[in-house]
């Protein structure tokens, strides 16, 4: 990664601001900069905190945000994957982190579609004790990740996995069970495969054993050390976007009238790739896709904001055109003021920019489109929840109950 010290402060100066404008889109946000400024949970804070008015079992609360619960033994490295992926630490700052001792709860809303909550739970924390109002956790959770930490005996995790699986799906089988084999880079590829086959067989077979093979887990091997931990997380990401197969398609069909091997479209500040085209992805190009955004915001922070200081790294006039020395030019153009999209094409196809950015344009289009739909219906959701509760607040002869 080549993001300086000074560029990364204004990065997330330049996130701050963009949940402020988040908000004005019906989001309800926190300041998530550090740790203080977490939503943290003590365990008898857990019940009413979650099940608030605008809470997201509300089904006509605007405010409707998938929840992802981070899970795992102790030092698995839960809190080390939300910090290098939501708050640009670097993974060796993560070896000074404290022992998570309360669960802490982070929303995150970084793009038009990127907005969801993460709930990092302590690795000692017994969520099944009888005070933990575990089903209430799990009823508004759209995916759970567990991490296993794969440097060290898994045979507990695998256990604590079969039993947290089983009862999160008793609660909400509609939730998506992410398995994260976590620390791989002390690994070699040859002993990665080895685990993630052995980890895969053993959690299957106790599911079989339970007779609940409807259940599907999903691995990925992951390390904060590389790209693979935004990748698995992009992937997780992407299956709690509603609007996923819309932005396929209008990837599929910008590409193939564009000369373009492949396109991402990327929430630039967490790096999460939140659709691609229907081709097969691999792991150099996604990397390569990261390098070129941290390339982009950090020339802009040293040379784009010397006149405004108040500018952002990342505005409308963000692109950028990289030749690799293969042939290949990356092609990158900002489409909302916290999406890019990232293309890949050969030279000789690059000749024809006029009609990619042409194609460009009605692409973007259809996004906005997509876009000013989900606000729509989030505005819809939050006007009828406001009535509700207007109605609620009315006693029977139709006098204000409780007029502030
Ligand atoms: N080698 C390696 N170490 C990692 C990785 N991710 C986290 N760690 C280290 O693992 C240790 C524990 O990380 P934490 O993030 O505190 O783990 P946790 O699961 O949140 O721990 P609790 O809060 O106790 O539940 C830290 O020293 C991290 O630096 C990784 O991908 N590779």
């Amino acid at each position: 990664m080549t993001t300086s010290s000074s560029s990364s402060k204004v990065v997330s100066e330049y996130i701050e601001v963009e949940e402020e404008e988040t908000l004005s889109l019906g989001y309800c946000d926190d300041d998530d900069d550090d740790d203080d400024d977490f939503n943290t949970f003590t365990d008898g804070d857990l019940d009413c905190s979650c099940e608030g008015g605008g809470g997201f079992s509300d089904p006509l609360s605007g405010e409707v945000k998938p929840r992802i619960l981070l899970m795992g033994l102790r030092r698995s490295g839960k809190s080390s994957i939300q910090k290098v992926v939501f708050h640009k630490m670097s993974p060796n700052e993560t070896l000074f982190l404290e022992s998570t001792n309360k669960i802490c709860r982070e929303d995150v809303s970084n793009s038009s579609f990127v907005s969801f909550q993460i709930w990092d739970f302590p690795g000692q924390i017994d969520f099944f004790d009888p005070t933990f109002d575990y089903e209430m956790i799990f009823r508004g959770t759209g995916a759970l990740i567990f991490v296993i930490d794969s440097q060290d005996d898994y045979v507990e995790a695998l256990c604590r996995l079969h039993l947290t699986v089983t009862r999160a799906y008793k609660v909400n089988p509609d939730i998506n069970f992410e398995v994260f084999i976590h620390k791989v880079d002390g690994l070699s590829d040859d002993a990665k495969i080895e685990k993630q086959r052995d980890i895969h067989k053993r959690a299957n077979d106790d599911l079989a054993d339970a007779g609940l093979e409807r259940i599907h887990l999903c691995f990925y091997l992951t390390s904060i050390y590389d790209h693979s931990i935004f990748e698995a997380f992009s992937k997780v990401v992407q299956k709690l976007i509603p609007q996923l197969p819309t932005l396929e398609n209008l990837l599929n069909i910008f590409i193939s009238n564009s000369g373009i091997e492949k396109a991402f479209l990327f929430d630039v500040v967490s790096k999460i790739y939140i659709a691609t085209d229907s081709s097969p992805v691999d792991m150099q190009t996604y990397e390569l896709c990261c390098d070129m955004i941290d390339v982009v915001i950090d020339i802009s922070c040293i040379y784009g904001l010397t006149e405004v200081e108040t500018g952002q790294p990342y505005d409308k006039e963000s692109m950028a055109i990289i030749h690799l020395n293969n042939t290949t030019v990356m092609y990158l153009k900002e489409v909302t003021k916290f999406l890019a999209l990232v293309c890949f094409l050969r030279e000789e196809n690059f000749e024809r920019k006029g009609i990619i950015d042409y194609n460009f344009h009605c692409f973007k289009t259809a996004i906005q489109e997509v876009f000013d739909v989900r606000v729509q219906v989030q505005k819809n959701r939050k006007l009828l929840s406001q009535r509700r509760r207007s109605k609620q607040a009315l006693t029977p002869n139709g006098v204000l109950s409780n007029q502030r």
